[in-house]
């Protein structure tokens, strides 16, 4: 664990998507398994050349070698996703999580418009992209919730083809729990695929696999970096990686509630939790209360996050919260925890992030299952300039330009002198044949 003042934090928090360091431990992985020295980048680039050019062979062999598991039939049978069952209470959870989300994303404003006026009509149309991929990742826990964060609000938006990507577990298959859920949302197309390799049968094509118009969904550094590389052949929403946490807590903080939130994420693989408090009451307390919450946690779960939160998590002791809210915005976080006196009177102080957890009873927790966001957001400093996952993301604008005569009459003047500005003189005859006549 790490402790930071504020001007250190200054440059410690700084990220650019993509420069940050590999761990050892990750360089040390991809040794073991490709059997040379390579960078996930390189990783990468050879899965998905590998997927463009021997398709579906090359995607089952990938699998075999980083899932271990031998699949025959990559797409999830009618009879597995009927077949699949889990207990009332967890399809009640689902069923509610589904609503809540679909609810959210209801009232996002997304209608296109038309302004007919008397001098023509301008506007813009709205349209659903025809067929996306929704990745849900599957390498260190079925991320079920994931399913309902993204496939929800492909509904919403209108898409009429949904296709899931998930890697398979040992044997071969796909969380039961994950099946229900597509069955919930109605969806048909679940390939067992993870990884790079997956991103790639989705933006090529393979004879089981059909290309889609987008990819969303997030993944380890491997699905984020296959995603930026495949982006041009199809669509991605963001670069939502590692999941990290901002909390932003004062002396009236209770020490357990930071915890609790600080480690929740650290359960993640790869994940970064960071504390900035102007409080060296509340550092010490969280110290103490660190270790007896990290013990308290049952097996595997504690492995996971003793790991994170001693190799990754920073805690940045600042002199006041305008200090704690700049740092926010230079690390432009996913999720920013507010856990201070009067945290509404402070949203005005943030700038980016991914989401903004107000209060002591939203913990970002809540917002990973069933609060209505998506919990999709943008990591790595991407919130910068991206967005959580919305129903924008599954659609498109067409704009549409209909004026007439008389707007003709007083902008085509204008229009033919920028043309011959930059010298295409075709485009100013286009628009003056029509004013001479
Ligand atoms: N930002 C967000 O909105 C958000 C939301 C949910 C989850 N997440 C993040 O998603 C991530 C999920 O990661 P995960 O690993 O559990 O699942 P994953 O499905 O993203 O990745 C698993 C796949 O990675 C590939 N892989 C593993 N090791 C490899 C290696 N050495 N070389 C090449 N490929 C390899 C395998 O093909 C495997 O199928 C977590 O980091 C979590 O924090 C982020
Ligand atoms: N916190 C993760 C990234 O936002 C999402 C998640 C899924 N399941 C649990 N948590
Ligand atoms: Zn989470």
């Amino acid at each position: 664990m790490k402790i930071l003042t504020y001007q250190q934090a200054r440059t410690a928090l700084k990220r650019n998507f993509g420069e940050e360091s590999v761990p050892e431990s990750m360089l040390e992985r991809i040794e073991k398994t490709f059997g040379e020295k390579l960078t996930p980048e390189q990783v990468v680039d050879r899965i998905l050349q590998d997927v463009k050019t021997r398709g579906d062979e090359a995607l089952k062999e990938w699998t075999r070698k980083l899932d271990r598991v031998h699949v025959e039939a990559l797409q999830v049978t009618e009879e597995e996703l009927q077949g699949a069952s889990i207990e009332p209470e967890l399809h009640a959870a689902l069923q509610q999580s589904i609503g809540r989300v679909e609810h959210f994303h209801q009232n996002q404003p997304t209608s296109g418009w038309i302004n007919h006026t008397e001098a023509g009509a301008l506007g813009q149309i709205v349209r659903p992209l025809s067929r996306v991929a929704v990745y849900v990742p599957g390498g260190s826990a079925p991320l079920i919730s994931t399913l309902i964060m993204t496939a929800v609000i492909a509904k919403v938006a209108g898409v009429p083809e949904i296709i899931v990507a998930t890697p398979p577990d040992k044997l071969g298959k796909v969380h039961p729990a994950i099946l229900v859920a597509a069955r919930e949302i109605g969806i048909q197309k679940i390939f067992k695929m993870g990884g790079a390799q997956a991103i790639g049968a989705l933006a090529y094509g393979t004879e089981s696999v059909p290309q889609v118009d987008k990819i969303v969904g997030p993944g380890n550094t491997f699905v984020v970096l296959a995603k930026r590389k495949v982006f041009g052949q199809v669509g991605i929403e963001s670069l939502p990686g590692p999941t990290e946490t901002l909390v932003i807590a004062d002396e009236t903080a209770s020490a357990s509630f930071v915890v609790a939130d600080l480690l929740a994420q650290a359960e993640h693989v790869g994940a970064e939790p960071v504390l900035v408090t102007p409080s060296e009451k509340l550092l010490y307390a969280v110290q103490e209360e660190l270790e007896s919450q990290l013990s308290a946690l049952p097996e595997p779960n504690q492995g996971w996050a003793r790991e994170s939160v001693k190799e990754r998590m920073k805690i940045v002791i600042v002199e006041n919260l305008q200090q704690a809210f700049e740092l926010n915005n230079i690390y432009a976080p996913e999720h920013l925890c507010l856990l201070i006196e009067n945290p509404w009177e402070h949203l005005g102080l943030v700038e980016s992030a991914g989401g903004v957890f107000v209060g002591e009873d939203s913990m970002e927790a809540l917002g990973d299952y069933i609060a209505g966001p998506s919990h999709v957001m943008p990591t790595g400093g991407t919130a910068r300039f991206s967005s959580p996952l919305n129903v924008r993301d599954f659609q498109k604008i067409i704009s549409v330009v209909g004026v007439n005569r008389k707007t003709l009459q007083t902008t085509g003047p204008a229009a033919a002198q920028i043309a011959r500005a930059e010298g295409l003189e075709a485009h100013a005859r286009a628009i003056e044949v029509r004013l001479q006549e």
